[in-house]
């Protein structure tokens, strides 16, 4: 926002921060599996520079709405969304929506590490070289997204080594480090750490912390206490509705609804 803008912003004159900017905005979003809807009618806002946690018993859609977020479902027939998804004001679901330009602005962390069968070093390199980065930039832009996904020191004299030798917690991390050095807007997360041990797991969630100063993140997680502790915001599916979202803190201590507060008190799920 440039200062004359901002200075005209009359919460900003008041001293207090007008509402983040949306980066993704999903309007009456539906999901189809064939006949069956998976999603429906879901709205909801992604602001920028914030960590959304999806959140909702087994079955219920989280999944499925993080895979809309870059379109994955178009790699399995039978599979299709209604409705909009808007990316810096565009319909990502529109026909004619450039699907490796979409990918490279939306990554997406799997909750399985998936590590290229390559070297550390060329794990990362790879997309960079595919997205036309100069030779001369390269190891810079490596070292950055391992430092960015909190990796380099452990790596830093093993680049030659092969991914698949690192550690689960740190395959991980290569990936995060592989998804960030392409420098996508969002970072989509499916339970990356539900394969971890708890001190991989709390590696991720400081990487998660420090990431969304540059990055838009949309994490899927079974886990309260992670969503908790990682997310800005919290949005709470059941049976392919959206029940509630809002900030964290409110959906833990004051949920508007009575499902909600029996699913984070683990009445049931
Ligand atoms: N490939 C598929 N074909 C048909 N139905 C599917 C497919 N994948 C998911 N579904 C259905 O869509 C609904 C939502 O599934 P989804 O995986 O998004 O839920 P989820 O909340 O992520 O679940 P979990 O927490 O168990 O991973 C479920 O009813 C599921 O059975």
């Amino acid at each position: 926002m440039d200062t004359l803008t901002r200075d005209r912003n009359p919460l900003t004159f008041q001293g207090i921060d007008p509402a983040p900017k949306s980066r993704i905005s999903i309007r009456n979003l539906e999901f189809f599996y064939g006949a069956t809807r998976a999603l429906k009618g879901i709205d909801l806002e992604l602001p920028e520079n914030q960590v959304t946690a999806f959140i909702g018993p087994s079955g219920c859609g989280k999944s499925t709405l993080l895979r809309v977020l870059n379109r994955m479902y178009d790699l399995y027939p039978g599979q299709r969304a209604t409705g909009e998804v808007l990316l810096d004001g565009e319909n990502i679901l529109a026909k004619g929506t450039d699907l490796n330009r979409l990918r490279a602005k939306v990554g997406m962390v799997f909750q399985k590490p998936t590590p290229f069968p390559m070297t550390i070093h060329e794990n990362i390199a790879f997309g960079l070289r595919l997205m036309g980065v100069a030779k001369t930039e390269m190891e810079g832009r490596i070292e950055a997204a391992l430092r960015g996904a909190a990796l380099w020191e452990e790596v830093k004299d093993k680049l030659g080594s092969s991914g698949q030798s690192l550690s689960g917690g740190q395959q991980q991390r290569l990936c995060i480090a592989r998804t960030i050095a392409v420098e996508p807007e969002v970072i989509l997360l499916d339970e990356p750490a539900s394969a971890l041990d708890p001190i991989s797991t709390g590696k991720i969630e400081e990487t998660i912390h420090q990431l969304k100063a540059r990055f838009t993140i949309a994490i899927v997680t079974h886990n309260m206490q992670q969503a908790s502790r990682v997310s800005d915001r919290t949005a709470f599916m059941y049976l392919g509705d959206l029940i509630e979202a809002g900030e964290t803190a409110q959906i833990f201590t004051r949920p508007q609804h009575e499902r909600t507060s029996d699913y984070i008190t683990g009445r049931f799920g």
